[in-house]
């Protein structure tokens, strides 16, 4: 992996960076030394500080939202995960929302994407050295979602910045982007929730711990030390196939899909342990595959256990308590087709926050996922709060 460590002095779209965060004392009071956040900026930072915009990505998201620019590499070498990110000008999880003349403006606004505390696109997490030089591996502490919000405060600092006028995200991007307004109102502006709760359901728990079981009885696991062998990519792929049937809707997958069978196979074989696979079967195991590739299963469980610590409330009273001390404008939007977040979830966040606020309805046929997926919809909610 190439990470490029320097300061931001250089108008770099789309490149990731490193920042230095050192010694994090989490949650759970355990001291991870030497954190490292990496990130990704676009746009020029105002001298007066006031139009930053920090993206948060979902579960395995990373800090390449948006494309770059492909000029003026320089020393900057594009981040590259085992090669298959060749260039900042790679398509990012929402290049339709983020760049020039986009919703999120950045010839207006200056905005960072972090890779989370706890993944594997860079910033620190299982598959990081410890001290001892051997990867943390089953040895790495739980991450919260507070957690992440404190590291990437410093990382704000390092860049100087002391306020956000919008911090956004879907999914678990929305929980980070909640926390954010909750752990420093005074930081943040605006704050655009979208296809996220106020706390973690015990269906969304459910999901979780399914999904966590099934990379842990992957024979492969080994506890999780299993950086000197094999990767348990099968069990993370059945992890990602649950998660992925939440994230799309039962009539899409209807729709896209039916009864049919995986092109030259056959599903109505005699024995079906060896029969061919149903088009959707083949759909699960591409996305299986493709995640596999791309995240490492320590860092799934990592950042899985980190979304089930979402919630704004714990230790702060009754969810309105939480949420009175926020100071900030507001869009609440979900998916209507949403499974995993329902819109009533999202309904019961706007319900608690100070003031009167409406939920924004994403229409979609393709569930949680809408909120990658309808970009134009999603980008005239984001031009209501980010004014030219
Ligand atoms: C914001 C974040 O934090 S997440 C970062 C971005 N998210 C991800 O990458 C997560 C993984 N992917 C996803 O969640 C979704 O695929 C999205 C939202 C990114 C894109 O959704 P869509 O455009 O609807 O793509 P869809 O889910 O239909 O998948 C299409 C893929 O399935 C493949 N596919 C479809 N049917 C089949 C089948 N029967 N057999 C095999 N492959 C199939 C297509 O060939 C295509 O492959 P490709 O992605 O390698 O080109
Ligand atoms: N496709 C998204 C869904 C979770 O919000 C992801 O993988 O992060």
């Amino acid at each position: 992996m190439t990470v490029v460590q320097t300061a931001p002095a250089v108008r770099r779209d789309g490149v990731v960076r490193a920042a230095e965060i050192g010694e994090l004392t989490l949650e759970s009071g355990f001291r991870l030394p030497d954190v490292r956040l990496a990130y990704e900026t676009w746009g020029e930072l105002a001298p007066d500080g006031s139009n930053a915009v920090l993206v948060e990505h979902a579960l395995t998201g990373d800090s390449h939202a948006a494309r770059g620019t492909a000029v003026g590499y320089g020393d900057t070498a594009p981040f590259d995960m085992d090669g298959r990110r060749a260039a900042a000008d790679a398509g990012g999880w929402w290049d339709g929302l983020i760049g020039p003349g986009a919703a999120i403006d950045t010839n207006r606004w200056f905005v960072v994407c972090a890779n989370i505390l706890g993944g594997c696109h860079g910033s620190t997490g299982p598959a990081s050295l410890a001290p001892d030089s051997a990867p943390w591996g089953s040895r790495f502490p739980r991450i919260t979602v507070r957690d992440t919000v404190a590291a990437e405060a410093r990382l704000a600092d390092r860049l100087g910045i002391r306020r956000w006028r919008l911090v956004v995200g879907g999914s678990m991007g929305g929980a980070r982007a909640l926390e954010w307004a909750v752990c420093h109102p005074g930081w943040v502006e605006a704050c655009a929730v979208i296809a996220a709760n106020a706390r973690v359901s015990a269906e969304q728990l459910a999901w979780g711990h399914a999904q966590a079981l099934a990379i842990r009885q992957d024979p492969r696991f080994a506890r999780g030390d299993y950086y000197s062998g094999a990767h348990p990519d099968e069990g993370l792929g059945l992890a990602r196939r649950i998660a992925h049937i939440t994230y799309r809707s039962a009539h899409e997958l209807a729709a896209r899909f039916g009864r049919e069978a995986q092109p030259r196979e056959d599903p109505a074989g005699t024995h079906p342990g060896t029969r061919g696979r149903y088009r959707v079967e083949g759909y699960l195991d591409h996305q299986a595959v493709k995640l596999a590739a791309r995240f490492d299963a320590n860092a799934y469980l990592s950042v899985n256990e980190t979304l089930m610590s979402h919630d704004v409330a714990r230790g702060r009273g009754s969810l309105r308590q939480a949420l009175a001390r926020t100071s900030c404008e507001w869009l609440v939007a979900a998916v209507d087709s949403d499974r995993l977040f329902p819109p009533e979830e999202s309904a019961e966040l706007a319900a608690a926050l100070p003031g009167e606020h409406e939920v924004h309805t994403i229409t979609s046929p393709s569930g949680h996922d809408g909120f990658l997926l309808e970009t134009p919809q999603v980008g005239r909610l984001l031009r209501a709060v980010l004014p030219d």
